[in-house]
């Protein structure tokens, strides 16, 4: 399989997050999603967004993938400030740049397909081609080109949602919670998965409350109440200065 298209600098982070903040508007007042978050997300690495429920995972990891505007602050994509990213521009991001993988293993998958159809399915929606047995052979899903989503087990079936991503050749991989709903056997073959697409030099970016998969990433960026928790965690991204760096075209 060739690999995926690299970013343009590997020097400079994927995202690159100043002050950054997210409120939402709800009926009783303002609920706040991140606040004041500053940190760099690097390339060719497995970031782990970690926190107790409710601590801001979901809303930092939906910022990364483009769907969550900011209320305060700024981030940066491959360099190029999201807010100047067009309509257009981002569509195609998120076609060729940003695979997404839920939390949820069916969520993944289009169950009217089977399992080679779905991995052709997401190649096309990207527009490249794949072969699927290539694919199921690195997840250890051998022989069931032909079989159904539904008879796979959950793990089974979230290992194929990220060979989904592998089949759609994005660089980078953003993972809501992908072990929660999955037995300890089942979450270690998908943390499997998952680092095995980090040693391909995937940038890849989980949230999660998996002890075992927070043990395996770095940077892991801890959050509490929407906030970065400094000093405890292992080689925490989080930034002290903010230098001025000049954006460029995103591809
Ligand atoms: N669409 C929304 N409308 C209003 N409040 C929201 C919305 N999404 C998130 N929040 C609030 O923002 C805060 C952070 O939520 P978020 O889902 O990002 O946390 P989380 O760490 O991912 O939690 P969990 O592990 O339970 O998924 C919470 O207080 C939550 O209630």
């Amino acid at each position: 399989m060739s690999e995926p298209p690299r970013p343009a600098a590997a020097d400079r982070p994927a995202f690159r997050l100043r002050s950054a903040g997210v409120d939402y508007v709800t009926p009783t007042g303002t609920a706040t999603g991140i606040r004041d978050v500053t940190i760099d997300i690097p390339h060719a690495a497995m970031t782990v967004l970690a926190g107790p429920s409710g601590s801001g995972k979901s809303t930092l990891l939906r910022v990364l993938g483009l769907v969550e505007p900011l209320t305060a602050g700024s981030v940066e994509f491959d360099g190029t400030d999201v807010d100047r990213i067009d309509a257009r521009m981002r569509r195609t991001l998120l076609r060729r740049r940003l695979g997404l993988v839920f939390q949820n293993p069916v969520d993944n998958l289009l169950p009217a397909l089977s399992v080679g159809e779905n991995l052709r399915a997401a190649a096309e929606s990207a527009g490249q081609d794949c072969v699927p047995e290539e694919i199921l052979a690195e997840l250890g899903l051998d022989g069931t080109t032909s079989w159904r989503i539904g008879v796979l087990s959950g793990g089974q079936q979230q290992r194929l949602a990220f060979g989904c991503v592998l089949a759609r050749r994005t660089d980078i991989v953003l993972a809501d919670e992908p072990t929660s709903q999955l037995d300890k056997a089942s979450a270690e073959s998908v943390i499997a998965v998952v680092r095995d697409l980090e040693r391909r030099g995937l940038t890849v970016v989980v949230t999660s409350h998996d002890p075992a998969l927070i043990a395996v990433g770095s940077p892991v960026v801890r959050l509490h109440d929407g906030v970065v928790e400094t000093g405890a965690q292992t080689t925490v991204a989080a930034v002290e200065t903010v230098e001025e760096v000049p954006s460029d075209d995103t591809r």
